[in-house]
């Protein structure tokens, strides 16, 4: 059953899928490095290079590959706000989660990061609106939310662990 992460940048998609895969025994991918790989190079001189929008369109295109292919997918912040990968994380038949964390916990974890474009880029009164307005999508699109903040990120994985478990449970009651 796949999984697949959202959530803002910094709630800890990348931390989190990567330990829950090694917790489950599961192969793991984050959208941004398979982007890297991809590209050749970083996600910052891919936004210099080529701009926003030619990177959503490679995120798109390989959301879809890797869907697929993994057990447990971290995305990256915008990856749910394009319609078409709604609709392929809608179609996907595993869990999607959302991780959450208050926006001055995102700022304090990914402050020092010169790897998030977006970021750099947006005002601090700007910032805090796009994850408003982000955060509709999110919920649309997952089945459950997590909130991650004063928690250790083996912990959160931990209660997806758990909750997939539940998951499973319930849909065998259900068959029976
Ligand atoms: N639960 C957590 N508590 C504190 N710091 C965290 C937590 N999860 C992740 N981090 C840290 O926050 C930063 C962003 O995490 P990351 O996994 O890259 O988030 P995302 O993929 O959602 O952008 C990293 O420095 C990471 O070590
Ligand atoms: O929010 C966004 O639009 C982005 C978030 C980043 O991923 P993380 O959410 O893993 O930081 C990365 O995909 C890129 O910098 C764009
Ligand atoms: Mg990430």
């Amino acid at each position: 059953m796949p999984v697949i992460l959202i959530g803002f940048m910094g709630t800890g998609k990348s931390t989190v899928g990567r330990l829950l895969a090694e917790s489950l025994n599961q192969s793991f991918c984050d959208l941004d490095d398979l982007i890297e790989k991809e590209a050749g190079m970083t996600i910052p001189a891919y936004f210099d290079t080529y701009g926003a929008k030619a990177f959503r369109q490679l995120e798109q295109d390989l959301l879809k590959k890797a869907i697929n292919e993994y057990d447990i997918l971290s995305t990256g912040g915008g990856t749910p706000t394009i319609l078409a990968n709604q609709e392929v994380i809608q179609a996907a038949t595993g869990l999607t989660i959302k991780l959450d964390a208050p926006i001055d916990e995102i700022r304090s974890r990914i402050g020092d990061d010169a790897n998030r474009p977006i970021f750099k880029k947006l005002s601090r009164q700007a910032f805090d609106e796009l994850k408003q307005q982000r955060d509709t999508m999110y919920n649309q699109a997952s089945d459950m939310s997590i909130d991650t903040n004063q928690r250790h990120p083996q912990e959160i994985a931990d209660e997806i662990k758990a909750r997939i478990f539940q998951n499973i449970d319930e849909l065998n009651y259900a068959s029976l």
